[in-house]
């Protein structure tokens, strides 16, 4: 492949030194089905090894000054950046995503570095009055401890600067097992990160299976603290798996974002927000809108500009210029979206366009009207491009239908009426709604759902009270 080679790292990264295993893994382009890189394999013993390194590495980075910890950070950032083009090459290459898509998302990881670079050196504990005149309390926030990541293929860099930014700026150490999909993005960063001067084993990554790697994160009683990002289903076994230590969890899960179009919302600017809510990274984001609700009096002319937006989308390889649209990740992603669509024309909805398979593994940018409130697609997140929209008459009902889901991360609607804008916002039964607006995500709001959507928070200052530990000291005077 070309790369830029100081960047194309297979081995894991432990204690800060390259480990090399015998067996490996191939890690392929999803655009071309090249193999781009045979990376190490490792199991529960490297993955005991890295928790090790960073229990190891934990007295020294914890005692090392905030503004130490804050200067390293805002290397790793800048690192980031000056690596910016390397780095997204080597992201859609392994993710398909469109390049300008991965060049955003570069930036937007390393926003939560520079971001948490800054909080570290505001960490501040309380002092608080005593019931009694001779004493006070004092409140100390500390690091958790060894923390662990796991994280998905959907958003390769974003989602372990996103925790580990965190957990580096609190003052804890990690161990981080990416997607397998994806894990040459994270040795990328971590190679940036030793640059930078993270000491050995504060920052580790441990590719590998998840059934080996990611039960050792869960099961090993020295990590403190796990942060998930991927499917509710494997947030529910990692959560049963990390009772008996009783650890800490952030859960950041599925999603099935409605979006909502009332009869006074701008039209032109309703559409665009629906393409960015639904067609960024062919619809494989966790707060894509999945489920479009429509006020009925204008729902005829909303289909009908989304469908020729939509439309006019170009589908190819994201490497290529002006490409808007990038493969699925893998087959199993691409059966997802041919069934939830296959469902949904069964069950009665219209297509206006899109609705077939283009080769590989993309799939054209679909539209579907009609579909009924009880279509798969309705319920279960596509994670794929495809718009369902379904019709609806007044307010009550759209927040009813909106809300009819187990989950609970990401909500949007379009409206201009303002106390109809906070009375559907706080209606919402969402961790985060986007008002007249396609796109949210920055490093300052915190990110992260409730219900079966998960819970905890990233980013924002909220995002490093997650990876600290309050500590109530009595003191007698
Ligand atoms: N919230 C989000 O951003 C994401 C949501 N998803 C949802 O999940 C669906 C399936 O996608 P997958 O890639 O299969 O998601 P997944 O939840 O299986 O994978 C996400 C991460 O979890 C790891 N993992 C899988 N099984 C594990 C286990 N038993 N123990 C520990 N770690 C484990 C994977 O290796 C990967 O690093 C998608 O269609 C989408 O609906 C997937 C990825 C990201
Ligand atoms: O998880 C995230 O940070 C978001 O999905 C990123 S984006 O899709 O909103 O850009």
């Amino acid at each position: 492949m070309t790369f830029a080679s100081d960047l194309l790292r297979q081995d894991a990264l432990i204690d800060g030194r390259w480990h090399a295993t015998t067996a490996r893994f191939a890690v392929t382009d999803p655009a071309t089905g090249e193999v781009l890189a045979n990376v190490a394999r490792c199991g529960r013993a490297e993955t005991r090894a890295a928790i090790d390194a960073a229990e190891a590495a934990l007295p020294g980075w914890r005692a090392t000054p905030a503004k130490s910890r804050a200067a390293i950070l805002r290397r790793w950032y800048e690192l980031l950046m000056a690596r910016r083009a390397d780095i997204a090459t080597l992201l859609t290459r392994e993710q398909g995503k469109p390049l300008a898509e991965s060049q955003g998302e570069v930036a937007y990881a390393a926003s939560f570095i520079e971001w948490f670079a800054e909080e570290a050196r505001r960490i501040a504990g309380d002092v608080l009055e005593h019931p009694q005149a001779d004493r006070r309390i004092l409140v100390l926030k500390q690091p958790i401890g060894v923390c662990a990541a796991i994280t998905p293929w959907n958003f390769p860099a974003a989602m372990i600067a996103r925790k580990a930014g965190a957990a580096l700026a609190a003052g804890c150490t990690m161990v981080v097992k990416p997607a397998s999909q994806t894990p040459l993005t994270a040795l990328a960063m971590a190679a940036l990160a030793i640059d930078a001067g993270l000491p050995a084993g504060v920052f580790n990554v441990v590719p590998g299976p998840a059934g080996e790697v990611g039960t050792e994160l869960a099961e090993n009683p020295t990590v403190r603290k796990l942060s998930f990002t991927g499917s509710t289903e494997v947030g529910r076994i990692l959560m049963a798996q990390c009772a008996p230590t009783l650890k800490k969890l952030s859960l950041e899960l599925g999603g099935n974002a409605p979006f909502i179009v009332f009869d006074d919302a701008d039209l032109d600017e309703a559409v665009e927000g629906a393409i960015a809510a639904k067609y960024r990274n062919s619809g494989q984001t966790c707060v894509c809108a999945n489920r479009f609700y429509v006020q009925a009096t204008i729902h005829d002319r909303f289909a009908a500009r989304l469908a020729e937006r939509a439309a006019q989308l170009k589908v190819g390889n994201g490497l290529e210029d002006g490409v808007e649209q990038g493969p699925l990740i893998d087959e199993a992603a691409l059966a997802k979206v041919t069934r939830h669509v296959a469902d949904a024309t069964a069950r009665g909805a219209r297509l206006l366009t899109g609705g077939e398979h283009l080769g590989g593994t993309w799939y054209a940018p679909t539209v579907l009207s009609d579909v009924p409130p009880d279509a798969l697609i309705t319920r279960e997140e596509t994670f794929g491009p495809v718009s369902a929209l379904v019709k609806f008459d007044t307010e009550e009902e759209a927040i009813a239908l909106a809300n009819a889901s187990e989950f609970g991360l990401a909500a949007y609607f379009y409206g201009r009426d303002i106390s109809r804008v906070f009375r559907v916002a706080e209606a919402l039964e969402y961790g985060m709604v986007g008002i007249n607006t396609g796109l949210f995500s920055n490093e300052v709001g915190p990110f992260g759902g409730v219900k079966q959507s998960g819970f905890g928070r990233e980013g924002s200052r909220y995002g490093l009270t997650e990876y600290l530990e309050l500590k109530y000291l009595c003191l007698a005077i």
